[in-house]
């Protein structure tokens, strides 16, 4: 089917409420319904409800974000406007310390929130949990200072290679909080969900390894892949790089062009060789080359595979859909339908699809996220809601904005 022939196929939600709980019914494309138990209502008449109702039985959690200037803690602010049981109560920044949220993103303006501080100011005695939205190498020394007590959900890379080795080998400087790395799960919710429900510090992935595994890891655990000659040419979105001023970020050096960056030497590598690795008990390779493109947010990755002995690209589509029939966040498209990253911009959902190659034996496959989302701030709200015992979409049932 081609891509045409997508934009007629709808996702066919219907919803029923009961006791002011949304419960969701959704028809996948291939045509078979299912219910999303329990999602909170997204009314904001029935959120109002809901927060009422989480406070009278103390069931609020209550919120940091370490570094809620930046791009990734703006998003998990717009997120949990409309999560009925976390309230923020600590914002923290560097440059922007002492400004009010609405001042640096006028979009969140009406959110009634304490003014950023330095975190050197923060005071930690009214939060239960924090994202750390802070570049890798700082989030390190901050996440040791922080309260034992404190449940974390780390978007930057500090804690998800458990070799620290390979951490100096990539990222250029030695672990500083070695003991922390032993904690630290690996926070790609679908793949590894009980162990995050467990969990104090949690690594989220990067949007680029999201991207990747979410695919491959079903298929390679199946054995339908071969695990050499692995190739992954992913794009992405300007906004991944962070609000930092950079002069290769200005408009007029990505308007209206791509190029290729990081070739054989992005430090994505390792993250995505190291969750593949795990889950094929060797070591797994791949070629990886990312391309930023002219577009604010939103990622695809294309991955092309050589199929195990015997295997067809039926066998891979059918995999897909039995690893994701039950997960609301990873949509597997229609046989031939083409994924597109504005059908997932703003959204957490991870749409995917494969394709047969005309050279026999090997397939394609194409995935895409919001790096923003999926790749970061989405995910991490997924990751903390699993931790303090939420259900997993709370807060997280958005459509991608369109056009
Ligand atoms: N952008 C993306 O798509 C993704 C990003 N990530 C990771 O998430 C983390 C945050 O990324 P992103 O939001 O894009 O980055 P930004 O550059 O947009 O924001 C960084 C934030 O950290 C603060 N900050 C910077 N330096 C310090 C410091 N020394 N001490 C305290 N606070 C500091 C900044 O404050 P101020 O602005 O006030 O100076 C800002 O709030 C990074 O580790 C990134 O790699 C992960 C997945 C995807
Ligand atoms: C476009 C762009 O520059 N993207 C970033 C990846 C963003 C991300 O996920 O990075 P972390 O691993 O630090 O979390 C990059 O290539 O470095």
């Amino acid at each position: 089917m081609s891509s045409a022939a997508f934009s007629s196929i709808s996702l066919d939600r219907g919803c029923f409420w009961k006791d002011e709980v949304k419960i969701s019914t959704v028809r996948k494309l291939d045509g078979r319904r299912f219910c999303i138990k329990g999602s909170v209502a997204s009314s904001p008449r029935s959120l109002q409800f809901a927060k009422k109702k989480a406070q009278k039985s103390e069931d609020i959690v209550r919120v940091g974000v370490l570094g809620a200037s930046g791009y990734t803690g703006s998003e998990i602010v717009r997120l949990i406007a409309n999560h009925p049981n976390f309230d923020i109560t600590l914002m923290t920044a560097d440059r922007k310390a002492g400004q009010s949220i609405g001042s640096v993103f006028p979009h969140l303006v009406t959110q009634n929130l304490p003014d950023m501080v330095a975190i050197k100011d923060a005071d930690f005695s009214n939060v239960d949990a924090v994202f750390c939205c802070l570049p890798h190498g700082t989030t390190q020394e901050i996440i040791k200072g922080l309260p034992k007590e404190l449940k974390i959900v780390d978007l930057s890379a500090d804690f998800r290679l458990r070799n620290i080795d390979e951490y100096e080998e990539w990222y250029g400087q030695p672990h500083r909080a070695p003991e922390l790395q032993k904690e630290a799960i690996y926070g790609l919710t679908e793949v590894l969900r009980e162990e995050i429900r467990n969990a104090r510090l949690v690594a989220n992935p990067g949007c680029y390894p999201t991207s990747i595994q979410l695919p491959l890891v079903p298929l390679i655990k199946a054995n339908l892949v071969k695990l050499t000659n692995i190739i992954i040419d992913s794009k992405s979105g300007v906004s991944g790089a962070g609000r930092g001023a950079k002069e290769s970020n200005l408009y007029t050096e990505i308007a209206e062009g791509i190029n290729s960056y990081g070739i054989t030497k992005h430090r994505h590598v390792p993250e995505i060789e190291q969750g593949l690795s795990d889950v094929s008990n060797s070591k797994v390779t791949v070629s990886f080359t990312p391309h930023l493109m002219p577009m604010s947010r939103g990622m695809q990755s294309t991955i092309y595979v050589e199929m195990a002995p015997g295997v067809t690209y039926e066998d891979l589509y059918h995999q897909l859909r039995i690893s994701y029939e039950d997960e609301e966040f990873v949509v597997l498209l229609e046989k031939g339908a083409v994924p597109h990253t504005r059908n997932v911009r703003g959204s957490n959902y991870c749409f995917m699809n494969v394709f047969p190659d005309r050279i026999p034996g090997r397939a394609i496959i194409i995935s895409v996220i919001d790096n923003l989302v999926k790749g970061a701030s989405g995910q991490a709200l997924q990751n903390l809601n699993l931790m303090m015992g939420f259900p997993e979409n709370t807060g997280l049932l958005y459509q991608a904005l369109f056009p």
